[in-house]
């Protein structure tokens, strides 16, 4: 029939390759609402037809509807003899593979491409599944039978009873109608065969129109250049045609982006320039959406996903209808599905559903929360299924986070740079008496402190912030009435190497500085007679010695005491009542000291005092008082009356001393000489002189 083999030459890839690439240059295509649209784009594939090429032929199970959209193709009958003719031509205003939307099994014709150029064509399974869902692909598809029908009509009765030349004028409008352009790639002998006649006819035909100025032929094709004058001479089956393919389109609920008259090939093209444009924003949206788009029927077959849709479930975007949703959700999860279907789709308000979806090879097992609505009739399941394994994976995590905050023995918190809390733990809020950890979130030490004190950590936190440094420090704190002392660590929080923040512990070490304070007290006290113990004693001693180094002006005094024929009261009263006696001495000294002064008890029965900014004679005075009292003071013990006297020895300590106890060993030697006077007495040692000392002490005694 044709007598080339399929091929394409440079002309007719020029004029597809400016066609080809918008499924909208078809007019059935182009008809469907946005949404249908949408959801066939996906499953259609593009492909660029060689003239000559055969779809299908008579006989075949065609595999393919084909939406042609700067390609025309011709639907031919062929007799056994052999000959053919063409029964209608098919091109951007409709669809090749009647047979399929029409039942049938197999094509009663012939579907050959007669002008190369672009078509899109959706698998044969998929068509019958868009049928099925009763859409508008299906009442375009019917009325584009019927419209197809009129033209077969048509062609028999024109073939019959018109002349060749109005025949041909009704084949050329028909073919300029289905394909972009002015330019018909034909040759004589094709239109013969089209036409059923033979080619001279053809060219005579032809002949007549290009002198009339209508048509310009050269080997191989024509040019119109004349169309109103071709459609003042062309029958009325042409205009029979025209306009039922019109009433196909115009009659349809959506708009189309070709109406009303026909449009020429520049209306046509920005037609579908606006129709893409707004394609690409809509298929932009509804595929690039973060959160996965779906719509499915009462038996939640898929009929419709988007990108982030088809991702999740692990599916290829033009699978939609081959699966159930169901497939994918794990077991005990469907029955949970299914009852938020029915409550959606039954009017209910149920806000979400989560479920879990079984792995695919790209992701493990996903939580994802289902919202949805219904559609107007009640029937389909909008929904959006948003992923929230790693919103609920971090929910987990800050969960965990704050439990180990909150049950943490520490305030923590964190602080921005400007020293906001961006978050406090339990303890932190209860300490400074908030009723949460969230109500600090965004407030600042000002709100929970004095000034001063905030200005303090405000400083703090810039210094950290600036050093890159940890700091500690121990403070003591009035809170709610009562001094309290806090330890506190800051660190600053670095985050690709900038410090954005501080992080903070404190922890209140109140009562471990009250038992470190008894601690040390008890470390340094004589459990007997509460005075401090020797080492303590000797430690303090070490201490005023190096104060006099540096400060001479103050003369500090140290005296020995020890108590007279000790070892007789024990001998004959017994421990216990030596250790009352050791207590009563005890009191009485401490009874006579200033503070400043220490008594210690540094042996057995033996004590010492040591005397600060003191002078010979106030400790001459100190020790006479002491003695005077002691030797005033008996103990009733089983009935008798004991006695006690004490001896005592005074030093200066001198700041040639090098060390401290050299006063000690001086007021030691001054001690045994008064015992060696005769006891109940006080001995000066012999630096400084003495007679200084003494001045009316003797006098006193
Ligand atoms: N009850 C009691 N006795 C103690 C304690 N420590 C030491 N002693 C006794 O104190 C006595 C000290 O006796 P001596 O050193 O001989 O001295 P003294 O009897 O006081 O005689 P002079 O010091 O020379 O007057 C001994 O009997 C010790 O056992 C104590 O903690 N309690």
């Amino acid at each position: 029939m044709f007598d080339e083999t399929p091929c394409l030459n440079p002309e007719e890839i020029a004029m597809a390759g400016e066609w080809v690439n918008s499924p909208r240059m078809n007019r059935i295509l182009a008809c469907l609402p946005v949404e249908e649209y949408g959801r066939h784009v996906d499953a259609m594939e593009f492909v660029l037809l060689k003239r000559g090429e055969v779809l299908f032929d008579c006989g075949d199970k065609p595999a393919f509807v084909y939406f042609p959209t700067s390609s025309l193709i011709s639907l031919t009958s062929t007799t056994e003899s052999g000959s053919s003719a063409e029964l209608a031509m098919t091109g951007n205003d409709g669809l090749v593979g009647t047979t399929l939307i029409l039942g049938g099994k197999c094509a009663t014709h012939k579907a050959v491409v007669q002008s190369a150029g672009g078509a899109y064509r959706l698998r044969a399974d998929a068509m019958r599944f868009e049928l099925g869902q009763g859409g508008h692909l299906l009442q375009l598809s019917l009325r584009y039978i019927h419209a197809l029908m009129t033209q077969m009509a048509q062609s028999l009765v024109c073939n019959r009873h018109h002349s060749l030349d109005q025949r041909l004028c009704r084949w050329l409008l028909l073919y300029l109608d289905r394909q972009p352009g002015d330019k018909l790639l034909v040759t004589h002998q094709l239109i013969a065969h089209m036409l059923g006649v033979r080619r001279e006819a053809v060219t005579e035909a032809a002949g007549k129109l290009q002198a009339a100025g209508l048509i310009q032929y050269s080997r191989g094709y024509m040019v119109v250049i004349n169309r109103p004058g071709l459609e003042a001479r062309v029958c009325e089956c042409y205009r029979a045609v025209k306009t039922e393919y019109e009433r196909l389109f115009d009659e349809m609920p959506e708009p189309a982006p070709a109406r009303g008259h026909p449009p020429g090939p520049t209306s046509l093209r920005h037609a579908y320039e606006d129709a893409q444009a707004m394609l690409r924003k809509y298929t932009d949206i509804y595929n690039f959406a973060p959160v996965g788009y779906f719509t499915l029927n009462a038996s939640r077959a898929i009929l419709k996903l988007n990108l982030a849709g088809a991702i999740l479930l692990g599916i290829k975007h033009s699978q939609c209808g081959q699966h159930r949703f169901d497939a994918f959700v794990k077991p005990e999860y469907l029955a949970d599905l299914q009852q938020f279907q029915a409550e959606v789709l039954g009017g209910k308000c149920r806000g979400n559903c989560e479920v879990v979806l079984t792995a695919t090879d790209k992701r493990p097992e996903a939580l994802v929360r289902i919202e949805a609505a219904p559609d107007d009739n009640g029937r389909e399941l909008h929904m959006v299924v948003i992923d929230i394994t790693a919103e609920k994976t971090l929910h987990e995590r800050e969960q965990y986070q704050r439990a180990l905050l909150d049950n943490c023995p520490f305030m923590v918190w964190l602080k921005d740079k400007e020293s906001r809390f961006l978050a406090v733990n339990a303890p932190f809020a209860h300490t400074f008496g908030w009723p949460s950890a969230e109500a600090l979130e965004g407030r600042t030490d000002y709100d929970l402190t004095s000034r001063e004190l905030a200005d303090a950590y405000r400083a703090d936190d810039r210094a950290v912030m600036a050093s890159g440094e940890k700091r500690s420090f121990e403070e003591q704190i009035e809170m709610n009435g009562a001094l309290r002392w806090f330890e506190t660590f800051k660190s600053p929080v670095v985050v690709d190497g900038r410090n954005i923040g501080t992080v903070g512990f404190s922890r209140d070490i109140t009562e471990r500085r009250r038992m470190e304070a008894e601690l040390r007290s008890l470390a340094a006290t004589d459990s007997l007679t509460q005075l401090a113990n020797r080492r303590h004693f000797l430690a303090r001693l070490e201490e005023t010695h190096a104060d006099l180094l540096r400060d001479a002006d103050h003369p500090v005094a140290v005296l020995m005491f020890d108590l007279d024929h000790f070892k007789s009261i024990n001998d004959s009263l017994g421990h216990a009542a030596g250790d009352a006696v050791l207590r009563l001495f005890s009191s009485l000294l401490r009874d006579e000291l200033r503070a400043g002064d220490l008594a210690g008890r540094i042996g057995g029965e033996e004590f010492a005092v040591l005397l600060t900014r003191s002078n010979p004679d106030a400790a001459a005075a100190f020790a006479e008082r002491i003695r005077r009292k002691v030797a005033e003071t008996s103990i009733l013990m089983d009935q008798r009356r004991i006695a006690i006297t004490v001896s005592i020895g005074i030093a200066l300590m001198l700041a040639e001393d090098t060390t401290a106890e050299q006063a000690l060993g001086r007021a030691d030697d001054a001690l045994y000489r008064a015992k060696a006077e005769g006891r109940n007495r006080i001995a000066l040692a012999e630096t400084p002189p003495p007679q200084q000392v003494f001045r009316g002490v003797q006098a006193a005694m």
